[in-house]
This record gives C-alpha cells, structure tokens and sequence, in this order.
C-alpha cells in the first residue's frame, strides 16, 4: 500500500476519552523548556530533552499511570514514532516485556513497507512501516501530540496493515491544536 495523500488536522476527529482539563502546574513543567519561534516563527517549541537527563525514570512511571486498569492486557505490542516517540517507547517496552513496531521517517526501512505522507505543527514528512507483520493489538507512542498529524498517520498506517490500534500513549497533549482522535489518548500533561 502507499497511499501518499497528506493528513491535516482538520481529519484528525471522532471520539476523545477523558477530559480537556489542563495541568500546567505538574511540576514536569519546571522542567520543560518553551522555546518561542522554533522551529519557525509562531511556534511555541516544547523542549522534553532536560527531562530526559533528569526525570527519566518518573516520566516512564507516569505514562504508565496514565493508562487505565486492564489497558495493558490488550496490548500485544508498542508502535514507536520516529524518533523521539522511540525514546518513550524503547523504555516502556523495557519495562512492560513487550515488543515495538517501528513507524520511521522514510527510507529507513526495508521493504515491504507502506508510506503515508502528513503534515504536522511546523512542516510536513511520510512516515512508514513495514506492512507485512501479523496483525497485533498496538499502542502507539510519541512524545507529543500537537496538531495529530503524525499519530494520526501512524494510525492509519497501523489500520492499513490490519492491525487493532488500541490507543495512543503520550508524555504532552496539546489539547487546543487538534480533535478528536478515534481511539483513546493518554497524556501526563495536557496544554
Ligand atoms: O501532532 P503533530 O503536529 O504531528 O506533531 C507531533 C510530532 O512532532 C514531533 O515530531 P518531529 O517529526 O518534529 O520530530 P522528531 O523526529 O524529533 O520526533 C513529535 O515528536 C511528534 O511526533
Ligand atoms: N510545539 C511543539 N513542541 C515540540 N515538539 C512538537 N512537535 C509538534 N509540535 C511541537
């Protein structure tokens, strides 16, 4: 499959599961650096990396929390957002004894792979995935969720290659820049 057509946050909509209350009063955001006007002008840039040096091991434990009871029972494996959803997701699959799925830039990946081109807050990209794996139960992870264009391509990549999306595990959602998404979202913080 390649299907080539870009994704706008305008398509990014159907069911939410919890709610738009805000917590930039978690103490993760003393750590986090807004960097205004990259990586273009008008952009509020999230820098996560100080809370990779610092806070690592609390940042993984509260994803985990994020996510309901039972959640992780019908998870057979994580879809790792290149790259710095690889980060999140290399670490929870260490801690959970579960396996990854690889959504990477293009070019990466050897075939057969299926490409989707998107574009996200600050400029567009393709991802792909290599779609001739069995069908598995997958949790998507990525470090933040913006407009949604690239989980949502990552979605939809994962549905084309007959797999049962069941969520999307994030560290920040920021809730204003885009809609409901068709499966669950969890989130340590929301802005
Ligand atoms: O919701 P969206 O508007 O799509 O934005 C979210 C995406 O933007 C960043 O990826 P990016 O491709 O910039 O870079 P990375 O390779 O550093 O992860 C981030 O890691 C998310 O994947
Ligand atoms: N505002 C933002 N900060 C950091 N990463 C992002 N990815 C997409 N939008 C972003």
């Amino acid at each position: 499959m390649s299907a080539n057509a870009a994704v706008t946050s305008a398509e990014v909509k159907t069911t939410t599961d919890s709610s738009n209350t805000l917590n930039t009063d978690h103490p993760f955001w003393q750590i986090i650096r807004t960097v205004p006007d990259f990586p273009k002008v008008g952009i509020d840039f999230y820098d996560i990396t100080p809370l990779l040096r610092s806070h690592i091991n609390a940042v993984i434990d509260e994803m985990l929390a994020a996510l309901p009871k039972g959640l992780l029972d019908e998870v057979d494996c994580l879809g790792a957002v290149e790259a710095r959803g690889f980060v999140f997701a290399s670490l929870l699959a260490g801690r959970l004894g579960k396996g990854m799925i690889l959504l990477r830039k293009p070019g990466k990946l050897p075939p057969p792979v299926a490409n989707k081109a998107y574009a996200l807050e600050y400029g567009k990209d393709t991802l792909e995935m290599q779609n001739n794996l069995p069908p598995e139960r997958v949790l998507l992870v990525d470090d933040i969720l913006a407009t949604g264009g690239t989980l949502m391509t990552a979605y939809e990549l994962c549905k084309s290659a007959q797999h049962t999306v069941v969520g999307a595990l994030v560290l920040l959602d920021l809730v204003a820049l885009h809609g409901e998404f068709p499966v669950p979202v969890y989130t340590v913080l929301k802005a």
